[in-house]
């Protein structure tokens, strides 16, 4: 089993977690757990001010064209296992189900079980490169920051990579009249 520490990041990210132990490329990490909703469910929990969401993952986001119903996303906000939600973001990528193109140490992949069908709720995080002792997690959350119409209101990046989509957008934020 692999031993994490929660600490603060000193570069204003909030909260994040990393690993006390050098990681192996491809190694498992942590299964993401909580309930499954429909987009319209999410969209809808996200308008509240009360059950708003940060523990959030799309099981089906690779697919255009899904109805409501396929659409699925699992959230981790009333129940469910939460590690991932101290993965912090880093990426500059998009469609990202390989492991060359993502800044992120971590990865997400769907894993089947029980059922041969196109539908996964469960994601499983890997690490997509060696991990050093101490390093943060992190993962590419695949949020389009130049989307206005994305249910949850993009952070400003802080990842710090020049490829980072979040640090471009924010002439866009600023327009909106996000800091
Ligand atoms: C899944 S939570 C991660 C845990 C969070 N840092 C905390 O303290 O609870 C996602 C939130 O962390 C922050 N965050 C994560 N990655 C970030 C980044 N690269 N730049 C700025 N903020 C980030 C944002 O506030 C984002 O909404």
């Amino acid at each position: 089993m692999v031993c994490f520490q929660i600490f603060f990041t000193h570069d204003g990210k909030g909260w994040g977690l990393r690993t006390l132990e050098q990681l192996p490329a491809g190694a498992f990490v942590c299964e993401c757990v909580g309930e499954i909703l429909t987009n319209m469910e999410q969209e809808e929990r996200n308008n509240n001010a009360t059950s708003r969401s940060n523990c959030q993952a799309h099981l089906q986001c690779s697919e255009k064209g899904l109805k409501d119903e396929e659409a699925l996303c699992l959230d981790a906000t009333f129940s469910g296992i939460c590690f991932h939600i101290f993965f912090t973001h880093d990426g500059k990528g998009w469609g990202l189900r390989t492991l060359e193109c993502c800044d992120g140490n971590l990865v997400d992949v769907p894993v089947t079980i029980e059922s041969p069908d196109r539908h996964y709720y469960h994601i499983a995080f890997f690490t997509s490169r060696v991990v050093k002792p101490m390093e943060e997690l992190t993962w590419d959350y695949r949020i389009d920051f130049d989307d206005d119409t994305y249910p949850i209101e993009a952070f400003k990046c802080l990842c710090g990579s020049p490829f980072c989509r979040g640090a471009s957008s924010s002439k866009k934020r600023k327009k909106r009249g996000r800091k």
